[in-house]
This record gives C-alpha cells, structure tokens and sequence, in this order.
C-alpha cells in the first residue's frame, strides 16, 4: 500500500503488520484512532514505528524478535566474504565481458580482527560463524554480558578499542538516537587505515556523506551494506554507486525460512496481543501508563 492507502484504510483494522518498509507515523496511528489496538513489526527493528505516537493513541506495539536472526547473520558473513574477495565488483566486469584476475586481487579473513558492534542475537551469531573462519573476534556492547561472549570465544572491549583494533567491522546494534550516526568522521578517524565495514543493521548508524568520504581517501577500504539511511536509495546515490561498496536491498531477513518464521511469530504476538496476553511484553509496554494499559486491556477482551 502506498501511505495515503494505508492512511485511508488504516482504521478499519484491529491490527496492522508491517516489515521495515512502512512507516508507522504519528499520523497513521491517529489515522487508526478508535480502531487501532495493535501494531505488528514482522521483524526485530522498530525503528520505524513511532513508539511514542503509538502508546499515546493506545496502541500496543510487537516485534517478532527471533525468526530472522540466522538468515541476518548469514548475509552478514555472505557481505564480508563478498567484499573481501570483491565477488560483486568481479561479477558485473566478467558479465561486461572484462576478465581482470589482477585487479580483483582480495584480502584474507583468516587471522583477521572482526569488531562485532552490538552483540545480541545477530551479533553473536555472526561471531560465531566468524570464529568457525578463523577471525578473531572482539566485540562492543554496553549491555551484554562478558560471559556470553567469552563462551562465544569472543572479548568484550570499549567503543574505542573496538574500532581502534578492527580489520574489519560488523555493525549489529539498534537504530535509537543513542547509535543514530555514532559512525562518522571522528570514529572513522580513529579506525586502522583499510578498514572494511559491514552494515547489516541499520544505514543510519553511519553517516553516510563521512562514510563516502573514508571511502574516497582510502581509510575504509571497502563496505558492504545492506541497510541504507534512506531505503530505496536515490538513484545517483554516491553511496551506493561508490566502486568500493557492495549493496543488497535489504535482504537480511529475506529468507524462505526466515519470513515462514516471522510469519509465525508475529501471528502469534499480534494474536497474544488482541486477545489482551501479550501486553506485558509489548516493545511500548514499558511506556504505556498502568490505566491505559487497563482501559486498553479491558477493550481488547470486549471485542
Ligand atoms: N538487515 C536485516 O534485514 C536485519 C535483520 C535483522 C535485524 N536487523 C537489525 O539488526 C539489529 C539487531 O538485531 P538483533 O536481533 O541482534 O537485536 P538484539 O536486540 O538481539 O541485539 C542488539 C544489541 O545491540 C546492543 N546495543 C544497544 N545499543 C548499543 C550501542 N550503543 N552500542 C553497541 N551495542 C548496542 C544491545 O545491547 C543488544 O545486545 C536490529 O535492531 C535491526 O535493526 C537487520
Ligand atoms: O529489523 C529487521 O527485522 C530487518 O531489518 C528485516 O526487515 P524486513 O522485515 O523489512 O526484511
């Protein structure tokens, strides 16, 4: 649906699922004012509902948390395995009828440093895959336990000593205002000279005009991105068109198995959620005051 559709139908549903592609704005959940009870991410990101607008209309918002976490973490290791080896680039000059062995020399994984930027269920996944190649893994996250990551093979360090000791980087945590661009000149600054990044989170974790300016003086070799600040992405993207970068349209999460997963899971959360089970675990329940949560409980077991 385009947004005006979604506008004009919105309130004529209980629930709506989305996946990252639709915006969930203040305006759509006033749009679904007096209907709207339940927002589905079918997903993990919610950075594209407006949480805040969601809980002051009464709307409980679900995620589906756990189904994509294999699919993310395997286009994860397929972006640093393409990168390294300049698969893509290679690809396009073959089918352009151009044979260049020379040019398309890479660079190894094995023996490599691979900071892992947010070490939750993708992050570790991905650690793990990338133990299995021989990396050493370091990791950033100021939540996670030491002993999850210790039990991974993988050290826990600071923001700092992460980028500052990294061949390569893989980015894992949420889009919140706390990582909104935390990847900019000042932190490129402070990587190895040649440093490859991986972006399967969120595009606007990097600023993406410093990232096109490391990229230009040869401080990040290469990135691989699957997630772009803004999703398509201009045609004349510079980003995107930048012959050291690798780009998929968001295919993290796409899957058979993975959206069958997903499919399921927020069938079950939403459904949980309509019939008033799942209010308690609702990404906004810790925002929703008690009486709402009441009056919007007593609601749902009405209908
Ligand atoms: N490309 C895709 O299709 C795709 C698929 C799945 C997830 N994602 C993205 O990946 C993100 C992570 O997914 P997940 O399932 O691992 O979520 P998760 O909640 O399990 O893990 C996120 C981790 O980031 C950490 N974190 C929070 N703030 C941080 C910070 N400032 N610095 C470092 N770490 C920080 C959290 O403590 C947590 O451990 C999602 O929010 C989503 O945006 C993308
Ligand atoms: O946060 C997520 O789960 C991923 O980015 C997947 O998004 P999608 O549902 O649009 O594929």
């Amino acid at each position: 649906m385009s947004p005006a559709e979604l506008l004009a139908k919105v309130a004529q549903f209980d629930a709506l699922i989305v996946r990252s592609g639709t915006k969930v704005t203040r305006e759509v959940l006033e749009a679904g004012r007096g209907r709207l009870r339940v927002v589905g991410r079918a997903g993990v990101g919610i950075d594209n509902v407006d949480l805040q607008a969601a809980t002051e209309a009464g709307c409980l918002v679900v995620n589906a948390p756990t189904a994509n976490t294999v699919a993310a973490a395997e286009h994860g290791i397929a972006l640093l395995a393409c990168m390294a080896r300049n698969v893509s680039q290679a690809d396009a000059a073959l089918k352009a009828g151009k044979w260049q062995r020379a040019k398309y020399v890479g660079v190894s994984l094995v023996g490599k440093t691979l900071a892992i930027m947010g070490f939750g269920k993708v992050g570790s996944e991905v650690a793990r895959r990338a133990k299995g190649l021989g990396m050493h893994v370091i990791a950033h996250d100021p939540y996670a336990p030491a002993d999850k990551a210790r039990a991974i093979g993988a050290e826990l360090v600071s923001f700092e000593e992460a980028i500052a000791k990294a061949d390569f980087i893989s980015l894992h945590m949420p889009l919140t205002p706390a990582t909104s661009k935390v990847f900019n000149d000042e932190s490129f600054g402070k990587m190895k000279t040649g440093v490859r990044i991986v972006n399967v989170a969120r595009g606007g974790v990097i600023d993406e005009d410093a990232l096109v300016r490391a990229l230009d003086s040869g401080k990040v070799a290469q990135a691989a991105l699957d997630v772009l600040t803004v999703e398509p992405p201009a045609k004349d993207s510079k980003l995107v068109l930048h012959e050291n970068v690798t780009v998929t349209p968001h295919l993290g999460a796409s899957t058979v198995e993975a959206q069958e997963g997903v499919a399921i899971e927020i069938a079950e959360a939403v459904g949980g959620a309509l019939r008033g089970e799942l209010a308690a675990t609702a990404v906004n329940a810790p925002m929703v005051p008690a009486e709402v949560r009441t009056k919007l409980l007593e609601k749902l077991r009405c209908r």
